[in-house]
């Protein structure tokens, strides 16, 4: 899969790639092949040197598993109530813009997908089909989530939270840590075709001159937002309120004062801030340094979790659910979605079942080592404060 530096690739060839294999992930379970290959790919690009994006998935494998015996496993309970949603298990999938640029049908075939897996679906402000297409593409009653980014003509953002409501959406999961897309590399050397999200109507056709699709697309996006819109947000649309991107205990407290419904520890799978701490350390820091959180609000977590060990270990630490974004993505519609789920579905089973537990319930930190990262949580005062600088007169 490797490529020569500078390599380009159009939609149209991702699109005679990804149907030469019906579904590489689904066909494979090696869901890294692809997405590192995608690195350098329409859909796969994080940022700078991707540092964050490939310690998210690194960091989480090295917290080992110390399972216990003899417990009888028979039968395990994989469900999980994510936000009062049944869901047949603790992952949902995570919000990826304009999924029409891998599959045709997009995020209409995740719909399907998720109808007949019992998943959640988090649907992007920026997916290619209207809002209603996908949610009705779904089976009656299904639960979906809107993942937000506010409009800076707010009376757009309003509009769309009325017809979220009014299409029976259940929760608004709104993006805090891209006001900017990231420097995504890769993203600018892409030549690709004109694109434009049904829902938000951004739109971008990269010039190659360094534009960068998802920078193109994000004009749309207020740079302003404050913790103060956040009751705005709730008030207009009436729905629970997650915030996406949250990477720090400071604000996981602030999400507290301000009454979110839940926060979401994300570094948009590396996308954003490049070296920005991996998505399982956040996780761990919180659950060492703010346990009250846990108790107050659901958590989520995503960023590099391609495995049911991976999800397992996110449960234990505290986390309601687990997001898995680029997978999702690049599987080839709704039977490679529905492929990977029972791919990763089996892998939790047989995870819990491997550590003595039977229901996620049990799912807790006396499960794992996290010896070897324990000395990555940030330490809270390491440094001493510098006193001011006398002023010196100008000569
Ligand atoms: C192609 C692509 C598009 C994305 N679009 C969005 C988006 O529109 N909104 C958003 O909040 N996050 C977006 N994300 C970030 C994902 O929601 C998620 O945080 C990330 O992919 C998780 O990391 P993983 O891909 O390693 O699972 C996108 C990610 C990818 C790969
Ligand atoms: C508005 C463009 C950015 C969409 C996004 O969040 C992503 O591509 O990661």
């Amino acid at each position: 899969m490797a490529e020569e530096p500078g390599f380009q690739i159009t939609v149209a060839e991702l699109q005679k790639h990804n149907t030469k294999g019906d579904c590489w992930v689904a066909v494979h379970s090696k869901v890294w092949d692809v997405t590192d290959f995608l690195d350098e790919h329409p859909g796969g690009p994080a940022t700078t040197d991707l540092t964050t994006h490939h310690q998210n998935k690194a960091l989480s494998r090295r917290i080992m598993i110390q399972p216990r015996i003899l417990r009888d496993v028979k039968n395990v309970d994989t469900r999980r109530n994510i936000l009062g949603c049944e869901s047949s298990s603790p992952f949902f999938i995570s919000p990826a813009a304009m999924a029409k640029l891998a599959h045709p049908d997009g995020e209409i075939a995740l719909a399907k997908a998720a109808a007949s897996e019992g998943l959640i679906q988090c649907i992007s402000n920026n997916a290619s089909y209207p809002l209603s297409s996908i949610v009705q593409s779904g089976k009656p009653n299904q639960p979906f989530f809107l993942q937000l980014y506010v409009n800076h003509e707010r009376h757009k953002t309003e509009e769309l939270l009325r017809k979220a409501r009014d299409l029976g959406i259940k929760a608004i999961f709104v993006t805090v840590d891209a006001p900017v897309p990231g420097k995504r590399e890769a993203d600018e050397r892409i030549a690709a075709e004109a694109i434009q999200s049904a829902i938000s109507g951004a739109s971008a056709s990269n010039d190659k001159k360094g534009g960068g699709l998802g920078r193109l697309m994000a004009q749309y996006i207020d740079k302003s937002l404050t913790w103060s819109d956040i009751a705005w947000i709730k008030r207009v649309s009436g729905l629970p309120v997650v915030l996406k991107g949250v990477q720090s205990v400071a604000d996981a407290r602030m999400a507290m004062e301000y009454d979110v419904d839940g926060i979401f520890l994300s570094n948009h799978g590396g996308r954003s801030l490049d070296t920005s701490q991996p998505a399982i350390l956040n996780l761990l820091e919180l659950r060492k340094k703010c346990p009250e959180v846990f108790s107050k609000m659901e958590v989520y977590v995503d960023g590099g979790f391609q495995r049911g060990t991976d999800i397992i270990k996110a449960i234990a630490l505290g986390a309601t659910a687990v997001g898995v974004g680029r997978p999702y993505f690049l599987v080839y519609g709704q039977a490679g979605a529905e492929h990977l789920t029972s791919i990763l579905k089996d892998e939790v089973e047989v995870t819990m079942r491997l550590c003595g537990i039977t229901s996620l319930d049990q799912a807790n930190p006396d499960l794992l080592n996290t010896s070897d990262i324990d000395h990555l949580v940030r330490e809270s005062h390491k440094f001493p404060q510098i006193p001011p600088k006398p002023i010196r007169a100008r000569l």
